[in-house]
């Protein structure tokens, strides 16, 4: 039984995956991305598990792999965008170094493009953004202990903020 040196939320977008790999290099842990953990479970994109077997099912193989990487790994944990919808996953959080990486619409919309990869935005990214940015900052902010602001920031600035704080 080991506890993440940290684990990062936010929205799609909001730089998980870029930022934990850089904080991860620079404190020599691994990094570790529940979306990556769902992927190698099911042997196929997550795009894919969406059309083969429904969100409904993702979700529940995502709460699987959030419990058992908060189990199991002691580096940097990302957790997909929608992890926290889950009063199961923001339950599982308690007790957990938990970093929401907020962004608001403007970045996110130019950093995930058209979606690509990322099921929940094929159809109209920017209009589904602003819903999910909206629904789920509350519960981003239930779950975390600290928030840094990423818009209009390089990924280093980021990392450099994120390291300051888990010096605490
Ligand atoms: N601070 C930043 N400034 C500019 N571009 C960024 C920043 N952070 C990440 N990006 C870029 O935005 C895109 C999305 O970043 P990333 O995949 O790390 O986000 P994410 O939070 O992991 O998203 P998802 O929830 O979809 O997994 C990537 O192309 C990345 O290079
Ligand atoms: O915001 C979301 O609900 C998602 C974000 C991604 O990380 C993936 O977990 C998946 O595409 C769903
Ligand atoms: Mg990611």
């Amino acid at each position: 039984m080991s506890k993440p040196l940290c684990v990062l939320v936010g929205a799609p977008g909001a730089g998980k995956s870029t930022v934990g790999r850089l904080l991860a290099q620079a404190y020599g842990v691994s990094f570790r991305d529940t979306d990556a953990d769902v992927e190698a479970t099911a042997g196929k994109p997550i795009s894919e598990i969406f059309i083969d077997e429904g969100e409904e099912r993702f979700r529940a193989m995502e709460t699987a792999a959030v419990a058992a990487a908060l189990a199991e790994h002691s580096g940097v944990l990302a957790l997909g965008g929608g992890a926290v919808l889950a009063e199961a996953n923001r339950a599982l959080l308690a007790g957990h170094t938990v970093v929401y990486l907020s962004v608001e619409l403007s970045d996110a919309a130019s950093r995930v493009g058209l979606g690509q990869g990322r099921p929940l935005l094929n159809f109209n990214p920017r209009a589904t953004l602003r819903f999910l940015l909206d629904q789920r900052r509350p519960l981003y902010q239930e779950v975390a202990v600290h928030t840094v602001v990423t818009d209009g920031r390089t990924p280093e600035e980021i990392t450099a903020e994120l390291a300051e704080l888990l010096k605490d």
